[in-house]
């Protein structure tokens, strides 16, 4: 009898790496969920994916299912071994129900560096000149009559909240604009990892920084790490820009601080409850707002998808998987 193919279920489809998925067929049996609820979801996992081995993810996974928390988790059949999601940040992702089960969770951290260094890079430049403002002028047929006067770089200090990749990546981008960069992070970097950037505490960062670029992940501990009290303690007319996850801003706080003036202006790629803003944030032209693209591009949803299925891959065939998320590591 022919030995069946092990059993990937995909979230979501895959759209840019085509000939990685073509590949992954051939020893796997691919299929892409059909549940329109996370109800009709429980449903059908005891039926048509009651043998999966691993689960292939997006954050738009969400939409349908919800979080993958610990709910959702203790509902996945036995079979299933593995979670792959195709992202950086998988806060959606309840990681201690996962261990508990023995799931593995990978995740795709490195492709999205740069997309989301260069987006933020976008959301900088884009507040400090008040860019939001003027694009709406040009189109209401005003020019630029009224606008207010932007901000240049040059000169300024920029707070990085979180040294990861994508934070190292932004220091790289923003010391060519003239910027002076401050980080904290949990843990000190080496000179070369630091990129030039100097190490502070959070209050010195908040304290002492023009602008404040975040990239922490977010965590029980990270969330609204920014809110009313930390606002109230940054320069007047700071610039806040956000790439990371909308809930380690306090949305509401940042709404409040903006229409009165303590912050000059924000770039916004991430909000708390998403596709939810703030209305208050939606009226103010001082908000420079786009709809979570910070790895919107051909290129680097490839890269993630690519990542992401051959953590599926390797984890159907028993190979060693790429990039687990580091709380499953071992401790070194
Ligand atoms: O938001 C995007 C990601 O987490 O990769």
């Amino acid at each position: 009898m022919p030995v069946s193919k092990p059993k990937i279920l995909f979230f979501n489809p895959v759209r840019h790496a085509t000939p990685k998925l073509e590949a992954v067929s051939r020893v796997a049996q691919v299929e892409v969920v059909s549940s329109r609820s996370r109800e009709e979801f429980f449903h059908d996992i005891q039926d048509k994916y009651q043998d999966i081995k691993a689960i292939y993810r997006t954050s738009a996974s969400g939409a349908v299912v919800g979080r993958f928390d610990e709910e959702f988790i203790s509902r996945l059949p036995p079979s299933l071994r593995f979670i792959c999601h195709n992202g950086a940040g998988y806060d959606q992702i309840d990681v201690d129900a996962c261990k508990a089960r023995n799931i593995a969770v990978t995740y795709a951290p490195d492709p999205v560096t740069n997309a989301t260094a260069d987006l933020t890079i976008f959301l900088l430049l884009g507040a400090l000149r008040q860019l939001n403002a003027a694009i709406f002028s040009v189109r209401r047929g005003c020019f630029k009559s009224g606008l207010d006067f932007g901000q240049d770089p040059q000169g300024k200090t920029l707070g990085i909240l979180g040294m990861g990749r994508i934070g190292r990546a932004v220091v790289r981008r923003a010391l060519p604009f003239g910027l002076k960069a401050l980080y904290f992070n949990r843990t000190q970097l080496s000179d070369e990892q630091a990129e030039g950037a100097t190490y502070v505490s959070l209050d010195r960062l908040l304290a002492e920084s023009d602008i404040i670029s975040i990239h922490v992940p977010l965590s029980q501990t990270t969330r609204h790490l920014i809110g009313a009290k930390e606002i109230a303690t940054m320069k007047p007319g700071v610039v806040i820009v956000n790439t990371a996850r909308g809930a380690i801003v306090d949305e509401s706080a940042m709404a409040d601080a903006l229409d009165q003036g303590q912050i000059a202006a924000v770039g916004l790629d991430v909000y708390e409850r998403e596709p939810l803003i703030d209305e208050r944030l939606l009226k103010n032209e001082r908000a420079l707002l786009i709809p979570h693209l910070g790895t919107h591009t051909t290129e680097t949803l490839a890269q993630m998808e690519e990542l992401a299925m051959e953590n599926a891959r390797r984890g159907v065939m028993g190979e060693e998987l790429l990039t687990i998320v580091p709380e499953m590591l071992p401790k070194s």
